[in-house]
């Protein structure tokens, strides 16, 4: 976890003991009106920082699972000025999300989110409240219901077979497989949802990561929201706002265009043919129809919303699906031979070829259970409840080590081990019912986009997985392969997977 170290020179050192000082005050005042209430059992903490120190040096899932395996399995931490809670047990996940489902709901509060995602105007970090409910209704009625998704099939078809025969062209050398997954996923993602590839789409991905990075290692003034001081002189503030500026251009000419061609054509921009979400959300806004009015604010919100949660994540799964079955040689085969036998006599593997990949399928829960792209998602309490008999305070965060849950030995046999079978004599599903096992949550901010996520990591691992047999770079071992983790509210890879291709030939299979 980053935590921003401050300049420091002699202006700043007085600023830095006033508020120091303002600070104390507010701490102990905030914690007389708590003694009266059962919080959740708390780590030691210092004053004024509380249990920050508790989570430097490792990452937050990691830090957090050591902390609950010593405190339960719900945590109280007392980050700075924030009251967080963890939850890291199937029951507890369980009352979270179910049973105080709307008391749990928010998402909180923070300062690159505020900044990137145009003051929470978006649909993943909104309160719970009716600007969100309108925004997730549009969404999934327009873009990511199962009839939209399975529409969106060619396009999944087209971009892959792209990248297909742009791996063909570098037989026998590494390519760097996370950046061309990423870039797949990114070009599905704008073709399905906002009519074509954007031409800024590097920068937007840049952008995206950046941000993400940054809203995951929390920042000094997140902890402390009421110092107006450290709000004023965040570092990431500033390369947050410089951020946005760029993505403001990028994302205002994008809509401008959108208006252009409807004016111009008279039709749609969605590259099937109708309307594509921008198209939808510019008619709403024009049409006054809506309950709650929308502005550009909000569309440019949305738009970096889909494109972040649809990117980010599908690759993110894929490269670990990839990597993991590197490292599980055995797995790998057992996955191409699967894909290979039902292309068999066909010569080619086709989306609806999907529904028959049964083995490959239990690849990807696998994948999702050891790595999911948010291993620690974050609610936040908008009504005080209480859960296991402790109270959870208005307004506190609320994070699910999502990660902790998926590698449980209380729930998982081995649970460090890469075996796809284990959910063959499982009926556990990632549907939000099985709380051991939540990589696109539970309750009424379940994930709206696991239909078209899964189709984007299936149809592209199939046919990686048909097209080709592949190999570690410079005589690698698989145990030799890099599985750390990158840093942020999403974590990918930390380091790219480079991976060399051999073209397979199904004339040997017959
Ligand atoms: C492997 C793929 C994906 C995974 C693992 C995933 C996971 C998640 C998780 C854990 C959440 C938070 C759920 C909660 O708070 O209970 C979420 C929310 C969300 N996801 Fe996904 N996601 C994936 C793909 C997508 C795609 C492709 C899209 C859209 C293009 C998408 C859009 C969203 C949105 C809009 C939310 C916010 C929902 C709300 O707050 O109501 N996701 N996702």
């Amino acid at each position: 976890m980053d935590i921003q170290l401050l300049p420091f020179n002699f202006t700043t050192s007085l600023f830095l003991v006033s508020i120091i000082f303002l600070l104390v005050k507010r701490w102990k005042k905030s914690n007389s009106h708590k003694k009266n209430k059962t919080l959740p059992p708390t780590p030691w903490k210092l004053p004024l920082i509380g249990n920050m120190h508790q989570l430097v040096g490792s990452p937050p899932h990691h830090a957090l699972r050591k902390l609950s395996k010593r405190y339960g399995p719900i945590v109280h931490l007392q980050l700075g000025e924030v009251s967080t809670i963890v939850v890291s047990s199937r029951e507890t996940a369980k009352n979270v999300l179910k049973v105080h489902d709307p008391a749990c709901a928010d998402k909180g509060e923070n300062l690159g989110v505020k900044i990137m995602w145009y003051d929470y105007g978006d649909i993943a970090f909104s309160p719970y409240n009716e600007h969100w409910r309108q925004m997730r209704k549009i969404c999934i009625l327009e873009l990511l219901s199962a009839k939209n998704v399975r529409s969106f099939g060619s396009i999944r078809l087209d971009e892959t077979s792209q990248l297909i025969e742009y791996i063909q062209s570098c037989s026998g050398e590494p390519v760097n497989l996370t950046k061309k997954i990423s870039s797949l996923i990114s070009s599905i993602t704008c073709r399905a949802a906002f009519g074509q590839v954007l031409k800024d789409k590097d920068t937007l991905i840049m952008f995206m990561k950046e941000a993400l990075a940054l809203t995951g290692g929390f920042e000094l003034a997140d902890f402390f929201p009421s110092s107006k001081l450290l709000q004023v002189i965040s570092w990431n503030k500033n390369r947050l706002w410089k951020m946005r500026g760029k993505l403001d251009l990028i994302l205002d000419s994008m809509i401008s265009e959108h208006k252009r061609n409807l004016a111009t054509t008279g039709r749609g921009n969605g590259e099937l043919g109708g309307e594509d979400i921008v198209d939808v959300l510019l008619r709403l806004q024009q049409s006054g129809e809506l309950d709650i009015p929308i502005t550009n604010e909000n569309i440019k919100a949305i738009i970096f919303d889909l494109f972040s949660a649809g990117t980010e994540t599908s690759s993110t799964t894929i490269d670990w699906a990839m990597a993991q079955m590197m490292r599980n040689p055995h797995v790998m085969a057992m996955a191409q031979a699967e894909v290979r036998q039902i292309a068999r006599g066909k010569g080619t593997f086709e989306e609806s070829d999907v529904q028959s990949l049964k083995y490959l399928k239990l690849v990807i829960k696998e994948t999702l259970r050891l790595n999911p792209p948010f291993p620690l998602f974050p609610r936040a309490c908008r009504e005080e409840c209480e859960v296991n008999g402790y109270t959870i305070p208005l307004k506190a965060k609320i994070l699910i080590n999502v990660w902790a849950l998926g590698r449980d030995p209380d729930y998982w046999d081995e649970p460090e081990s890469f075996k796809p079978e284990r959910f063959e004599s499982k009926s556990i599903d990632f549907l939000g019912n099985n709380f051991e096992f939540i990589p696109f949550g539970a309750g009424r901010r379940i994930c709206p986009g696991m239909n078209f996520g899964l189709a984007n990591v299936e149809l592209p691992l199939a046919l990686l997985l048909y097209h080709f047999n592949w190999k570690l770079p410079k005589g690698m071992n698989p145990d030799d392969l890099d599985m750390s983790e990158g840093e942020g509210i999403s974590v990918p890879r930390k380091n790219n997977l480079y991976l060399i291709p051999t073209p397979y030939d199904p004339s040997i299979d017959g």
